[in-house]
């Protein structure tokens, strides 16, 4: 990517600076689907402000659904909380989909947790409302936010370390493959059955190029998803929607622990 994206990035960590009256930040969370409750859960935000204030984020994808940046106080870490996100399916670019991450590296972040709501490939292993560490993933959107001849390494982009602390803090945390695709559109049973085939356990529209973003400015990576339905053509039956929500909504609450033990650390 040209120098923009991370001047821009830039310019937004100083405009963030100024309106959350801080400089000085440990960790950066990126809020899925569903998962308000959980940032609810994380504590009371000491100051907040909308993406759109701020330089380089896109416009909300739904009119009156602006991102919002929560500063929270956790334990002794000072944590910024990313409450929505740009998908590539709305047609601004790999680097809009990044710039969060890029904006929370820019201001000095190291660790970026990355959450998400995403389809499960394995009804035989995973059920709906199981969040899901995530171990490794498949760039299938045939996007990257790097461009230009920065080839990083991506062995070991979902932290081990961060994996084993959220095991030790939840032992009944299982991890899985998250295979990110372009979206709009849910995947056809014929391509969830290539997906599972491909190694895929979690199938999403979200999290890889912020995932990638996040390794190329040296910051370690925590990504979590929560399943939030059995992916097209392996659930016997019509998905429930209350039944998902209330699903989501459950490991919300429970995910809201789980994070703030972690960041405390
Ligand atoms: N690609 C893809 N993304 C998703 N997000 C959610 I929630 N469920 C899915 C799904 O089944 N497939």
């Amino acid at each position: 990517m040209s120098n923009d994206a991370y001047d821009l990035a830039r310019w937004a960590a100083d405009g963030l600076r100024r309106h959350v009256s801080a400089d000085a930040f440990d960790v950066a969370l990126v809020m899925g689907s569903g998962w308000v409750p959980a940032a609810d859960a994380l504590g009371a935000p000491a100051a907040e402000v909308n993406m759109t204030e701020l330089p380089g984020f896109a416009p909300p994808a739904v009119p009156g659904h602006y991102g919002r940046i929560r500063l929270v106080e956790i334990g002794d870490k000072t944590a910024l909380v990313f409450l929505g996100r740009t998908h590539l399916y709305e047609g601004h670019g790999p680097a809009a989909v990044a710039h969060g991450a890029r904006t929370a590296l820019a201001a000095g972040v190291k660790t970026v947790v990355l959450t998400n709501a995403a389809g499960g490939t394995r009804p035989e292993r995973q059920k709906v409302g199981d969040p899901v560490l995530i171990s490794d993933h498949l760039n299938l959107t045939g996007h990257n936010p790097i461009a230009g001849p920065n080839f990083i390494d991506l062995t070991d982009a979902y932290s081990p370390a961060l994996r084993t602390l959220a095991k030790e803090i939840d032992p009944s945390l299982y991890e899985g493959v998250y295979a990110a695709l372009p979206g709009p559109s849910y995947e056809t049973p014929a391509e969830i059955r290539m997906l599972r085939t491909l190694g895929a356990d979690l199938v999403g529209m979200s999290t890889v190029p912020e995932t990638i973003a996040a390794r190329e400015g040296g910051a370690s990576v925590l990504g979590i998803s929560l399943v939030t339905n059995i992916a097209a053509g392996l659930a016997g039956k019509p998905l429930d929607h209350a039944e998902v929500l209330a699903a989501g909504r459950a490991s919300a609450a429970r995910m809201g622990e789980l994070l703030g033990k972690l960041i405390r650390g």
